[in-house]
């Protein structure tokens, strides 16, 4: 009998993303989709629906019970609402979401298989029900340096993020662009004439950003065009914020180290910056490793981990060309570069990472487990 999936949140930013990658890797082939809306329940289904065409009620806990497997892109408060429901209500099927809500969860696991396998499959043979995404920053990182890890080199890592605007949701997308949109209007005669003073126009710029309305920083608060803002998500109150607690929670997690799995955790720690990119997230690496390590060593190590990791020379004119959000923007390709040995001692190594926060991010792991699932 053919698996029947429940897709929630499939309209959205990331789920459009999954809708494409499961298109691609003909995953609709091997499933019935069961199509779920917030806002339109008996509304059209997509050109994917097979036998279930009409969209159902995504707070329909009897429809969502017909379902093998959900898959929810929807967001956290969805999950918060929905999944204690359908599990009171005796549903024992597999939950797999990109929220962060039950992320930490002792049932749930992170995937991210080409990191996670051996911990997916312990899950899957202890009967774990729930699959969730890892935080963007988290999984793009690991894809590219997970080799560090399992290796078991990692004493403890720093990371500095370079995180787009996509993080936030499509409207912080929207509203990056117009800011950029506002200020190249604000000094757009005297960009046209090649004689006009820099220093007029970066007067107009910064009393432009200084003057946005509050209808131009709705949603990140701030100006983020021609700025940056070095805070993300809540605030922890201990001089912290969450995306950054996530980076020592989520990594350790993911590895099945650390706390619940009784072995010591990795320390990483850093700062999570905002900037003006649009789906890339990038980061700037510096582990302690646990003894010194050739470089050509630890090159080839990341460069063997997993198809998708491409190791980027060392050198400007690789750099320039590889290791930006424009290189790997809507690519599944994980460029790691600037990796070199720091003036703080041999064991000490710097890397610099990008990736597409929407697909390994987001929606390929979750698409990803859904394969692992159905091809058991
Ligand atoms: N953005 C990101 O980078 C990441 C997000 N996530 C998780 O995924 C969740 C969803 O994020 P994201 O995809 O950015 O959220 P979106 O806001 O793009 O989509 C969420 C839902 O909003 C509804 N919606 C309302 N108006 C529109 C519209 N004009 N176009 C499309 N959908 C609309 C849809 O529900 P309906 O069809 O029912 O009306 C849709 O499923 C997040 O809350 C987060 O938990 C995880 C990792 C990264
Ligand atoms: N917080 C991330 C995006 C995200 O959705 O993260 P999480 O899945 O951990 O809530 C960012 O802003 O870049």
């Amino acid at each position: 009998m053919t698996t029947l999936v429940g897709l929630v949140g499939w309209r959205g930013m990331v789920g459009s993303v999954l809708m494409d990658r499961m298109a691609q890797e003909r995953d609709f082939d091997l499933i019935e989709p069961l199509f779920f809306s917030t806002s339109n329940a008996g509304g059209a289904a997509p050109s994917f629906a097979k036998n279930e065409t009409a969209l159902q009620n995504a707070f329909d806990i009897e429809q969502l019970k017909r379902c093998d497997i959900v898959l929810t892109c929807q967001g956290g408060d969805y999950t918060n609402e929905v999944y204690p429901k359908l599990r009171a209500a005796g549903w024992n099927g597999h939950w797999i979401d990109a929220a962060s809500s039950l992320r930490m969860n002792e049932n749930a696991v992170i995937v991210l298989d080409p990191v996670n396998m051996p911990v997916i499959k312990q899950a899957l043979s202890q009967g774990g029900k729930d699959w969730i995404g890892g935080n963007c920053t988290v999984s793009c990182m690991l894809m590219g340096v997970g080799a560090l890890y399992k290796a078991g080199l990692v004493e403890w890592m720093s990371t500095q993020t370079y995180q787009a605007a996509s993080g936030g949701g499509a409207q912080h997308m929207r509203e990056l662009l117009t800011q950029y949109g506002a200020l190249n209007a604000e000094v757009k005669s005297l960009l046209d004439d090649p004689k006009s003073a820099i220093l007029e126009i970066d007067r107009k710029i910064i009393a432009k950003q200084r003057g946005f309305s509050a209808d131009e920083v709705a949603n990140f608060g701030v100006p983020l065009g021609g700025s940056l803002i070095p805070w993300i998500d809540k605030d922890l109150g201990n001089g912290t914020s969450k995306e950054e607690w996530k980076g020592m929670a989520e990594t350790n997690k993911i590895l099945g180290q650390g706390e619940g799995f009784g072995t010591a955790a990795v320390p990483v720690d850093g700062f999570c910056v905002r900037i003006g990119a649009m789906r890339c997230h990038s980061q700037a690496l510096t582990f302690k490793l646990k003894k010194d390590v050739p470089l050509a060593d630890i090159e080839a190590m990341i460069a063997a981990d997993n198809e998708w990791v491409k190791v980027v020379p060392n050198t400007r004119e690789a750099t320039i060309k590889d290791l930006t959000p424009v290189a790997a923007t809507g690519t599944l390709t994980i460029p790691v570069g600037r990796i070199r040995k720091m003036a703080m001692g041999p064991e000490y190594v710097g890397a610099f990472t990008v990736g597409d926060q929407l697909l390994w991010g987001a929606a390929e792991p979750l698409r990803r487990m859904l394969r692992i699932l159905l091809d058991r």
